[in-house]
């Protein structure tokens, strides 16, 4: 599904992986851990590069339209789905279906009754749920992910995570909650100094080992 043999990704003037080989398939869950500034945004915004038609993207940024709706911002993950016609009748006079179908997906992450609330008026993880509503809306096989529940509650960060997770069957999810990576994922890739310091399947992994990361 994604694959680099020693690739250098980076930036403009600065390498963050000089010589990175990785190869993730098809079906596993990808928890993405190493300090900050390790490189795990870097890497995300690399495998968005090599699957972009198939990508469900939730930046760390929520990127959202602060003066439109939980509706309207939601319905923008399905943009490339319709025509644009059917798109712009959608965002002023939504159907019966859209509202019905948004409204669903809405509660079912925790935003009842804020449907129609402009984004301005939410609270940071409120925000970001509209974010996870936006990228679950897209429809599209492969969730990658920038800290999709940080501004969350552990519980609700939990809960949100595997809903997240149940739609996709291939995810690739940057987090710095180590116990969410454990709980929710199948593999752990970690990340430091440049280099992939660790890589192995949860279930072979405690929380001890992943500390070493952060050390
Ligand atoms: N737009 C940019 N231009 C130049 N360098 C950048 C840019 N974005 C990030 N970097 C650098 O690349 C390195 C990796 O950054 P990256 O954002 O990928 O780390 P991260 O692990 O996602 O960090 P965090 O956990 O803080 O989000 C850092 O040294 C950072 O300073």
């Amino acid at each position: 599904m994604f694959q680099f043999e020693q690739a250098r990704l980076g930036h403009p003037g600065q390498a963050v992986f000089e010589n990175l080989t990785l190869h993730i398939a098809r079906g596993e869950q990808v928890a993405l851990l190493g300090p900050s500034g390790s490189g795990k945004s870097t890497l995300l915004a690399a495998l968005r590069e090599q699957q972009a038609d198939s990508v469900a993207w939730c930046p760390q940024s929520a990127d959202l339209v602060p003066m439109l709706s939980v509706f309207h911002n939601i319905y923008m993950g399905a943009l490339d789905r319709q025509h644009s016609l059917t798109n712009l009748r959608n965002l002023i006079w939504p159907t019966r279906a859209q509202k019905h179908a948004i409204g669903e997906l809405a509660d079912s992450l925790g935003l009842t009754d804020k449907l129609f609330t402009s984004v301005d008026r939410l609270s940071g993880g409120q925000a970001q749920r509209v974010a996870l509503g936006r990228a679950i809306y897209s429809q599209r096989q492969v969730l990658l992910a920038d800290e999709p529940v940080s501004s969350v509650d552990e519980h609700h960060g939990l809960t949100l995570l595997q809903q997240l997770l149940g739609r996709h069957d291939t995810a690739v999810v940057a987090l710095h909650d180590r116990s969410l990576a454990l709980q929710c994922c199948s593999r752990v890739i970690g990340l430091r100094d440049g280099i992939i310091a660790l890589d192995a399947p949860c279930q072979s992994l405690t929380l001890a080992d992943l500390d070493a990361l952060y050390q």
